[in-house]
This record gives C-alpha cells, sequence and structure tokens, in this order.
C-alpha cells in the first residue's frame, strides 16, 4: 500500500505548476467512447485513476497511445469485452462508461463503481437523467447495473435531474450528445469538469449551448468526429496548495492555474484567515504574511465554511479547509452538506492535537489555533489523504501516513511535488 514519512515543523515554500483537472480527465476519457476517430487529450494528469480508466477503455477494445506522459492519443474499438470488476470498483469515474456506452452500443451493463468511501454514492441520479432519454436501468440480480435503449437510437428529451449531480450529468450529456433531437437538461451540474467535457464534444462535433449555467440545451448528432482537447487545471490540487501554504506558514507560487475558477475558493479561504495575489492569468502566489484569523460573521457570530454544487465553495476542499483552521486563531463551523461520511476523518486530526469537536457526520466546530504533533494516521480518501499531509507539515515530530494510493490517485507526482517545496517527507513500503 505504501506509505509516507513526515517530518514537520518547516514551511513549505518554492513554486510548482498545477496539474491538469483528475475529474474532468475521467469523463473526457470515457466520452472517446463517442467516436470511431481518434481523440487526442492534452494536459491530462499522471495518476492512477486515470491509468484504471485506461486500462478499463483497453478492456472494451480501445486503443491507447501515450504520446507524452501528458499526452494519449485514444482510438475505440469494438465497445465490447470486459470491464474489469476489480478495475469498476477502483474508481467512480468508472461509472462514466454508462453514458456513451448506452449512446453508442445501445446497452451497457457495469458493476457498481468505487471511488472514496465518504458515504452513499448515488445511482438514482444517473438512472433518473438516462431514462428521459428514452433507456431502461436497472440494478440485477448479481448487483451490477444494466441499461438498455428502447429503441435503437436514444430520444433527445427535457431531462430534470434530482439533484445537481456532477457525474450524473456528465452521464446525461454523453448519451445525449448522440440522441435524436434536442435535450434540455434541467438542474444540471456546472462544474468546470462538466465544461471542459462539454467544450471536448462540441468539438466533436456536438452543440451544446449553456455550458457553465445549470441548462443545457443539447443537440444530439448521428455521429461525432475526434479533436484534439487540452483539460483544465486541477482547482482541488490548487485548493489543496493554497492550504499547505497557509497551514504551514511558507510562501508558494503556483503556475498553471485558471484563476477565473477561484472566486469562491478564495472566499472560502479568506474565511479561515488565507488569501492569495493574483500574478497573472494562470499564477498565483500565496504570500507567508496571512491574517490567520478565523472569521466572524458580521455581528460578531461564529463564522463558518459550507460547500454547495458549484459555483460554490467545492466539497472536495473541505477536509483541506478544515486543517488549515486548526492552525488559525479563533473558532470556525465546516460544514459539509453532501456527503455522509467525509467529516469522520477528524478523528485523525484530533489524535494529532487538533481541538476539533465533530457535531454529527456533517458538523465540526475547529478551535486553533493547535500544536499538531506525528502521529500513525491512515489516509480515508484523497482529500483527507491530503489534509493529513498538510497536518503533518505542521507538526512536531514524524507523521506516518498510511494508505497513501488514496492519495496518489488523485495527486500527480504528489510527494516529488512536496519535496520541491522543502517538506522532509520520505516514501516507505
Ligand atoms: C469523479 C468525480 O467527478 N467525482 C466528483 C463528483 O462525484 P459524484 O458525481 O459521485 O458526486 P455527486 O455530484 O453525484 O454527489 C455528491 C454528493 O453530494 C450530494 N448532493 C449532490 C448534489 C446536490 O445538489 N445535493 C447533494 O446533496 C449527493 O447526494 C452525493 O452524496 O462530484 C462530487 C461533488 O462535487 C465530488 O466530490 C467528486 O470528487
Ligand atoms: C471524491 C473524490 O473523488 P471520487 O469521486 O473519484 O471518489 C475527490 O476527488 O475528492
Amino acid at each position: 500500500m505504501g506509505a509516507y514519512l513526515i517530518k514537520g515543523g518547516k514551511p513549505a515554500s518554492g513554486e510548482i505548476t498545477i496539474s491538469g483537472n483528475k475529474n474532468a480527465a475521467l469523463p473526457c476519457l470515457a466520452a472517446t467512447l463517442l467516436t470511431d476517430d481518434t481523440v487526442r487529450l492534452c494536459n491530462v494528469p499522471d495518476i492512477e485513476d486515470v491509468s484504471v480508466m485506461c486500462k478499463l477503455l483497453k478492456g472494451i477494445g480501445s486503443s491507447v497511445v501515450v504520446v507524452d506522459s501528458h499526452t494519449l492519443d485514444i482510438t475505440s474499438g469494438t465497445r465490447k469485452g470486459f470491464l474489469s470488476e476489480e478495475l469498476v470498483e477502483a474508481v467512480r469515474g468508472s461509472i462514466l462508461f454508462l453514458g456513451p456506452l448506452l449512446a453508442i452500443c445501445q446497452e451497457a451493463r457495469l458493476t457498481p463503481p468505487g471511488g472514496d468511501v465518504i458515504g452513499l454514492r448515488r445511482l438514482d441520479t444517473h438512472f433518473l437523467g438516462l431514462s428521459s432519454l428514452d433507456a431502461t436501468c436497472s440494478l440485477e440480480e448479481d448487483g451490477s447495473l444494466y441499461i438498455h435503449a428502447n429503441h435503437s437510437r436514444l430520444k433527445g428529451n427535457t431531462v430534470f435531474l434530482d439533484e445537481t449531480s456532477v457525474t450524473a450529468t456528465e452521464n446525461v450529456i454523453m448519451a445525449a450528445s448522440l440522441a435524436e433531437g434536442e435535450s434540455v437538461v434541467l438542474n444540471a451540474a456546472s462544474e468546470p469538469h462538466v465544461q471542459d467535457l462539454c467544450m471536448m464534444l462540441n468539438l466533436m462535433g456536438c452543440k451544446i449551448e449553456g455550458i457553465g449555467s445549470n441548462l443545457l440545451r443539447i443537440t444530439g448528432k448521428k455521429r461525432l468526429h475526434g479533436c484534439s482537447f487540452t483539460l483544465g487545471s486541477d482547482f482541488m490540487e490548487t485548493g489543496s496548495f493554497i492550504g499547505l501554504a497557509g497551514a504551514s506558514g511558507g510562501e508558494i507560487l503556483l503556475r498553471g492555474v485558471q484563476v477565473e475558477h477561484l472566486r469562491m475558493i478564495r472566499l472560502g479561504f479568506q474565511r479561515i484567515g488565507l488569501d492569495f495575489l493574483i500574478d497573472g492569468p494562470t499564477s498565483i502566489l500565496i504570500p507567508r504574511k496571512q491574517k490567520r484569523l478565523l472569521y466572524r460573521e458580521v455581528g460578531g457570530h461564529t463564522g463558518k465554511v459550507d460547500d454547495s454544487p458549484w459555483p460554490g465553495f467545492p466539497p472536495d476542499l473541505l477536509s483541506i479547509i478544515t486543517v488549515c483552521a486548526t492552525q488559525m486563531k479563533g473558532s470556525i463551523l465546516v460544514h459539509e452538506k453532501m456527503f455522509e461520511s467525509r467529516m469522520f476523518f477528524v478523528d485523525w486530526l484530533i489524535r494529532m492535537g487538533a481541538d476539533i469537536i465533530l457535531c454529527d457526520p456533517h458538523r465540526a466546530v475547529v478551535n486553533g489555533p493547535s500544536r499538531l504533533h506525528g502521529s500513525i494516521v491512515t489516509s480515508p480518501d484523497v482529500r483527507a489523504g491530503m489534509a493529513l499531509v498538510i497536518a503533518a507539515s505542521c507538526a512536531e515530530g514524524v507523521t506516518r501516513i498510511e494508505n497513501i494510493y488514496q492519495i496518489e490517485r488523485g495527486y500527480e507526482a504528489l510527494s516529488q511535488k512536496l519535496l520541491g517545496l522543502g517538506l522532509a517527507i520520505e516514501k516507505v513500503l
């Protein structure tokens, strides 16, 4: 499994370049199934989740040519064959095969996907959305998901999603791109990764309007063609390094950032006393000098940081906010509204000396600043794992973080990037 040994107490400082967005890479990889032509994907992060998706694509006949470490040429083949249960269960992104396979093969069968164990990962919105396009979805007795088109081609429709699910929106978009007629998707998710998928499909000949909003109008095409598409930068990685610099008291220059994606993220970090300077269209500087004060609401009440679908504060950054808040002065409520089990990781921070009250599975009150000390901890999910890395960088002594697969599946070259920022980190078996 592997572990990190991190000796804390030194501010993380230096420069790094942010990688391509993991959550954009996954749907864009799945969308290559929608055409027989070759699709070139650029700025693909070199991470485990991508490698699993590529293995799954190869399993159903796609050719994946590695042009360089961040560029892939993908050409679909039969789209028949084996979607390995073990690989499907390794990533949440595997659910993204449902939409394209349904559109192009009129059916798809998949064991339930995996991903972070942070609470129920619902499938209902996927079923609701895809069945609105004239398909039938079921959970089979053997536990697999089976979906088939009721006619030879899916039919465009008005699709109202019961929640703004990211991957369900992506599945509906991909299915609708080859459906007959127009689809209008209401209550659609609008995260930058959803936008990337839409932009890629438009380059492939589809017509998607309303990109970035919660109403998408998709004109389905009989066939889509190849394209070359460059993935956007990973705003979760950006937020993680803002957190690392801020919590450890260092100064980091981040390159390859999409500053336009950071509006709410910046407001969230400001609430815990951290800010950054915009240094050109694709760079930000997190300066050493920070307020380091947990904000209070107008009227003096305890402040809070909470998540919501885009353009709200992303749920994936709340673990980072929580650990950073332990190093700031004051009290703050962190309210994770979307996943039922994500906040349980605070037990590890408490073990390291943090003063946190877990009020219920969704809410934690953080009182800071706390002196953290090294401990042996385990990464339960990709973002909690990164939060533990940040905690370790601030702690006195050595922290051993186990199960680092659950960190590295989402962060490219993490240990090298951390070494470059001066962190005393060693990777051990
Ligand atoms: C591969 C991928 O892209 N994974 C991301 C994707 O997962 P994923 O697409 O699985 O997440 P969903 O957007 O479906 O939902 C996430 C959770 O939020 C809840 N929910 C969602 C929408 C809503 O309006 N109300 C609500 O309560 C859902 O019930 C679920 O518990 O989006 C999540 C939410 O941004 C991110 O954490 C994941 O990193
Ligand atoms: C929850 C996440 O990933 P996944 O949906 O792939 O489990 C994440 O990226 O924080």
